[in-house]
């Protein structure tokens, strides 16, 4: 039906040119024009989808017309009320006069009341005696008339009797529409809709040649994208490196990853033969294989004190070998470049000049647990530190769930006199509860560059259970004197991985999770709101 008003609509407009007036239409298996409103709806329909595609364009004309309510249905059939009392009654002379009583009989109440008022004033009936007799022989029921009109019509001709029919709610306005139709930019006697693809199909059938084909409309807006968003790795970073820097902490230059074996391990005072060295753990580079030699001096202080001891302690007693010191590898920890950070904090006390040293880095005088005596004595070039880097590392590890060859270390670093491990575990405290983990534990630990060592344990209130979340320590003195800080300045230190609170805040059981190329966030609704 919908289709073949359509082709009704461009057949006309091709044969006529225009459609002035759509109420003129004789719609498919009608035999009137289609002037009722519901036709009108009908024919408005086709005219939106010919319209969407260009095929025509219309306006829309408004009209009011009338129709009758039940009342005035029934009234346009048997006549008015007044009429209706005039014709029971007889003619004046002619018989006994109806009793009002006898007249409710006759015509039922309704009318006898309505129409006795009327047909006096119309002068159609009098009074006699008692009863009512007609004093008109004829008359004319204008009322029936009209509404017979309006019936056929939808309008009267003598429009000042309209008020009052309304008023007796005898008729009742309708709102229609109508339609002028023309020809649009895309005019075609064609119903069938346009292409929106250019499919193999058509293309193998040759249809595509006599196909119409949708215009691209360029007006549309686009198909709103979601916007960027941060990485979960790089937010959490950013809440890390706030807590660092509100607790007065510079942060590291990024340093490289490819690192030599001096500064990943010997500075640290890592024994040559630790399998931590080991190519199983370590990524190590073919080319270029080594490194430039470090500062002589240092280098010579640093493998004495690996071969033969000193600075209080005796040493590792092995063979020291240049090679193992100059292999190019992927730093495997940050502490790497702590490393080189204190070693160039420690310029000044070596009696060197401090170029582009750490110096930029450190928070001179800030929380230092220096005496009175201790200021007062001679300045020996030490500035107290705290510093931090959050950067990635690279390990020869087997992957899995929660390990990848390459993560993230947030590492910090705090120089100063005479810090004690009571200094460590208070820093540990805050610096945790900062990251909204208030339940801590320390338990004592081995790495080969501090002593004493911590690893640091969490409450997880989710999982019901102590993680580990971190390590530490302080730094030992035969990492720290070769370098040439005096006697009196502790450094300690800790590191954790950024991966593993932003798994546990996020919600994400599989490390890769966060590494590929597509990063979803499946748990991300039901995230914990701490962070470990
Ligand atoms: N480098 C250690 C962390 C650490 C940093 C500083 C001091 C002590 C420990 C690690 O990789 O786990």
């Amino acid at each position: 039906m919908a289709e073949s008003i359509q082709q009704l609509v461009l057949d006309t407009l091709d044969a006529n040119g225009s459609i002035p007036d759509t109420r003129t239409l004789v719609l498919p298996g009608e035999s009137a024009p289609a002037s009722s409103h519901d036709a009108q709806i009908t024919i408005l329909g086709a005219l939106n989808s010919l319209s969407s595609r260009n095929v025509v364009t219309y306006e829309t004309n408004e009209t009011i017309s009338h129709g009758l309510t039940p009342e005035g249905l029934q009234l346009a059939e048997q006549g008015s009320h007044e009429a209706r009392v005039w014709s029971v009654l007889p003619l004046k002379g002619n018989g006994d006069a109806v009793t009002p009583v006898e007249l409710k009989k006759l015509v039922g109440d309704e009318t006898a009341k309505v129409g006795q008022g009327r047909a006096f004033k119309n002068g159609w009936i009098g009074k006699e005696g008692a009863g009512l007799v007609k004093l008109a022989a004829e008359i004319n029921d204008a009322t029936q008339i009209d509404l017979k009109e309006i019936q056929e019509t939808g309008s009267l001709k003598a429009e000042s009797a309209l008020p009052d029919l309304r008023k007796r709610k005898l008729i009742a306005q309708k709102k229609g529409q109508w339609f002028v139709v023309n020809k649009g930019p895309d005019f075609s006697t064609s119903t069938a809709k346009p292409e929106t693809d250019l499919t193999v199909d058509m293309l193998n059938s040759g249809s595509w040649k006599t196909s119409t084909y949708k215009k691209y409309n360029f007006e549309a807006d686009g198909i709103p994208t979601n916007g960027g968003a941060l990485h979960p790795l790089l937010k959490v970073r950013e809440e890390i490196r706030n807590i660092f820097l509100e607790m007065g902490f510079a942060e590291m230059p990024t340093q490289s990853f490819v690192e030599s074996g001096f500064w990943c391990f010997d500075a640290l005072f890592v024994p040559q033969q630790h399998p931590a060295r080991d190519l199983q753990d370590t990524f190590y580079l073919s080319d270029p294989s080594h490194s430039l030699a470090p500062e002589p001096s240092y280098y010579k202080r640093v493998s004495t004190v690996h071969e033969h001891g000193g600075f209080g302690s005796a040493g590792y007693r092995a063979p020291w070998q240049p090679e193992e010191s100059s292999k190019l590898l992927l730093r495997t920890h940050t502490t790497a470049s702590s490393a080189q950070m204190l070693y160039r904090l420690a310029a000044k006390c070596r009696g060197e000049s401090v170029e582009d040293g750490a110096e930029d880095y450190v928070h001179g005088g800030a929380a230092t647990n220096a005496t009175n005596e201790e200021l007062n004595k001679e300045d020996d070039g030490f500035h107290p530190a705290k510093l931090f880097s959050i950067d990635r590392v690279f390990r020869n590890e087997t992957m899995d769930a929660t390990h990848l060859a390459e993560f993230h270390q947030v590492e910090g670093v705090v120089a100063d006199r005479n810090l004690t491990l009571a200094d460590l575990i208070g820093f540990m405290r805050v610096f945790f509860s900062k990251m909204g983990i208030e339940q801590v534990r320390f338990k004592p630990a081995y790495n080969p560059y501090t002593e004493p060592s911590l690893e640091i344990f969490a409450f997880h209130p989710l999982l019901d259970k102590w993680v580990e979340v971190g390590n530490s320590g302080m730094f030992r003195p035969e990492m720290l004197e070769p370098m040439g800080f005096p006697k009196d300045v502790r450094v300690h230190g800790w590191g954790l991985s950024l991966e593993r609170p932003t798994m546990i805040r996020y919600g994400i059981n599989n490390i890769r999770t966060l590494v590929g190329h597509k990063v979803s966030l499946e748990g991300i609704e039901n995230s914990a709101a701490v962070m470990f």
